[in-house]
């Protein structure tokens, strides 16, 4: 095995398989380190966990026994995936996890590259950019769990990580760039650290791979997934698993205005939707029951939500927020596993958190990749039942016309 990958969602390593295998590799997705020993033959083994939001301890310790058995099953590198908006409060989780896991592989320093720009995420002089706009000035200001509050990433990863994290200069050639590391090693002594390279366009791929695509450990976003599958140039064909007649059911949680955009033209198009009012869910007036009557009541197919605005996320969170996130997740899950029993077998999910509680409850350990709705959002097909088609979606990909391109294309 080439690499070995822990994701923090499973949106997230689902993202990143998509890429390993748009570059040629054979990858598989597990959920989870798989309890089962025999693994696939593969170049790529990717383990989504949940550890964004866990509590750090936790998450830490589950992400360094991933680690240690992708080690036990031969990796030759390491990638830390976490997201391409650097999903992390202050106490985040990204810090905690890619030092110990520095430590756990005796890296000497690792990269920190979240930049995904096919997707609009780019990093300049060491910040984090979402379509041009600053980080923290961008949507992602208002997550319901992740706020954001900086953009500079060296500022972000202070409170969060024990090691420096340093940005490397604009516009250094590649030996220019090798001094620069050998130098802030030199003055390091032996601690570990962490360099920020900028990564605008997808070009800057190219040395950014050069320059650090052989290192032991990487982090980031998926941006470098498929620059550093293409140096090993296996050139696999994505598996086919041709097209699926089954009943639909269209499920989101995702709060990001880009969900939100396309709920409303799902919605537009005369697509049938459903939403899943918190307050009632909590005060028991709605219930997983009713809502499940509706969907089994509806001919066409049909998209339940959760997704609300910045303001009314906030006003329902004075319920508590953890609570009002997991009876969300919770009931939307359940929904999944009914219309999974029920024959719905092509199941669109939005939202890493949501996309997470619903691969758990659903039960598939493990998953082909098929083609991708949009980048980084790929059909996965569970390997202990290839009549599912999954698709999952990160909060902030794909266009506007997402769900009617899953629909068509499941
Ligand atoms: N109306 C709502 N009010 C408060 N929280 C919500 C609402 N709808 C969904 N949520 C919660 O917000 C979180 C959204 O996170 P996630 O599913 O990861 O979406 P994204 O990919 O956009 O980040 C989930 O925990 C979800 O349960
Ligand atoms: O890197 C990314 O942007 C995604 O893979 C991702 O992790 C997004 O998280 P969610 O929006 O919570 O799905």
């Amino acid at each position: 095995m080439i690499f070995g990958c822990i994701a923090d969602d499973f949106t997230g390593g689902s993202d990143i398989a998509s890429f390993f295998v748009k570059g040629g590799l054979r990858t598989v997705l597990f959920n989870g380190v798989p309890s089962d020993q025999t693994i696939p033959e593969v170049d790529v083994c990717v383990i989504a966990l949940k550890t964004r939001t866990q509590d750090t301890q936790e998450a830490v310790k589950v992400s360094l026994d991933a680690i240690k058995w992708l080690k036990e099953q031969g990796a030759q590198q390491f990638y830390v995936k976490y997201c391409s908006t650097f999903d992390s409060t202050p106490e985040g989780n990204i810090g905690p996890i890619s030092d110990a896991v520095m430590e756990e592989l005796d890296a000497p320093y690792t990269i920190l590259c979240p930049a995904l720009p096919v997707n609009g995420r780019t990093v300049k002089n060491g910040c984090l950019y979402v379509h041009g706009v600053p980080l923290h000035e961008s949507s992602m200001k208002d997550h319901p769990l992740t706020p954001m509050w900086d953009y500079d990433l060296a500022r972000i990863m202070e409170p969060q990580s024990k090691f420096t994290s340093m940005k490397l200069p604009k516009g250094l050639t590649k030996e220019e760039a090798e001094e620069f590391i050998v130098k802030v090693q030199q003055e390091n002594a032996s601690s570990p650290f962490y360099i920020i390279p900028d990564f605008e366009k997808e070009e800057d791929a190219e040395q950014i791979v050069q320059l650090f695509g052989n290192l032991i450990l990487l982090t980031g976003g998926s941006g470098l997934a498929e620059p550093l599958a293409k140096m090993y140039q296996q050139n696999v064909e994505t598996d086919e698993f041709g097209r699926s007649n089954s009943k639909v059911i269209l499920l989101s949680g995702s709060c990001s205005e880009t969900t939100r955009k396309q709920i409303e033209a799902y919605s537009q198009s005369g697509g049938e939707s459903y939403f899943i009012d918190p307050m009632k869910l909590l005060s028991g007036e709605e219930s997983v029951e009713k809502i499940w009557n509706v969907i089994k009541n509806t001919d066409e197919s049909i998209l339940v939500y959760s997704s609300d605005t910045p303001e009314n996320v906030k006003l329902i969170q004075e319920q508590g927020k953890e609570e009002v996130a997991e009876l969300l997740e919770k009931t939307t899950a359940e929904l999944a596993a009914l219309a999974a029993e029920a024959g719905y077998h092509r199941i669109i999910v939005a939202g890493g958190e949501t996309s997470g509680a619903v691969t758990k409850r659903l039960g598939f350990t493990s998953y082909h990749i098929g083609e991708s709705i949009a980048p980084g959002v790929p059909i996965m097909i569970p390997t202990q039942d290839t009549s599912i088609r999954l698709v999952l979606k990160s909060g902030n990909f794909g266009d506007t016309d997402f769900f009617l391109q899953a629909l068509s294309r499941t």
